[in-house]
């Protein structure tokens, strides 16, 4: 199985990458999905959270009033990176039992949205690694006006992340979308030729079909063995 990492900074296009993935048939794993999850009423994150972040981050209906706690944490480093701590091996299972599952259904390629790729360590798990690259005005600009927030605001979350740039001289794949959804398009048509290439042996033994032949092989040898000694 191939797992094709994405990634990039907060509002560069990494969703909207996702969906062009989607829509031909590539699976997307997204971990602000698995995160949101993480956080839902009831579950282990969030009974973490409300013991560490008190009550007042609480909406009327027992759900995270999330505004709220993005204000606090992006605003504050320290308190960024103790919720980060928290909700970590969370985030990991359940970004793993995805994975299982797509596997489960024989999928050979994969991809994992995940803002925070290279901060978490999680890009060893992935190749090839792509990142959606923007110009930081024109980030800035997006961000605000998909969150109707402020200048302050959007900076704040911006700064949360590794630099973008810093990102980009990591990546195996970099798609820039400073420009418009046409130029995007375009550049996403190479990469699904990349990420659609024949795998690897590595990748193919990975993968559940690969994992079948490997069991088939094993059991056959087994039985013959078994008769020939009988
Ligand atoms: C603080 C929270 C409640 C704010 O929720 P909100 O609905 O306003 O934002 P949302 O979850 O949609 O995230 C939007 C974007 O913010 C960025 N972001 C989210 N969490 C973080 C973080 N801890 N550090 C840096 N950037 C982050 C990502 O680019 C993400 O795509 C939420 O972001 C959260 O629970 N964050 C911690 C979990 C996490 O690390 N998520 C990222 C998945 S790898
Ligand atoms: N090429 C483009 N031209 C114009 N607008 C774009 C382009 N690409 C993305 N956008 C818009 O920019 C905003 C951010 O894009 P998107 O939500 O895909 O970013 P993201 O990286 O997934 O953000 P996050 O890190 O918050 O999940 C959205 O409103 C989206 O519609």
């Amino acid at each position: 199985m191939r797992i094709v990492g994405l990634t990039g900074g907060i509002a560069s296009g990494k969703s909207t990458v996702s969906n062009l993935f989607k829509s031909h048939g590539v699976p997307v794993v997204d971990a602000d999905v698995v995160a949101r999850d993480a956080l839902k009423k009831g579950s282990g994150g969030w009974k973490k959270v409300v013991a560490d972040f008190g009550e007042e981050i609480l909406l009327e209906n027992g759900e995270v009033n999330r505004p709220m706690l993005g204000q606090i944490v992006f605003s504050d480093p320290d308190k960024r990176q103790f919720l980060n701590r928290l909700l970590a091996p969370h985030i990991s299972s359940g970004i793993f039992w995805e994975v299982v599952k797509l596997w489960l259904k024989g999928y050979k390629v994969i991809v994992l949205d995940v803002p925070l790729l290279f901060e978490a360590k999680m890009d060893k798990f992935t190749k090839p690694i792509i990142v959606v690259w923007v110009d930081p005005e024109t980030q800035i600009k997006r961000l605000m006006g998909r969150d109707k927030s402020s200048e302050e605001d959007a900076g704040n979350r911006i700064n949360a992340q590794m630099p973008l740039d810093v990102k980009r001289n990591k990546a195996d794949v970099v798609i820039d979308n400073t420009g418009s959804l046409d130029d995007l398009n375009e550049q996403f048509q190479k990469v699904l030729i990349e990420v659609s290439k024949p795998l690897t042996w590595t990748q193919f033994w990975l993968s559940r079909n690969g994992a079948l032949i490997i069991l088939a092989s094993v059991t056959s040898g087994v039985v013959l063995c078994i008769k020939a000694l009988s």
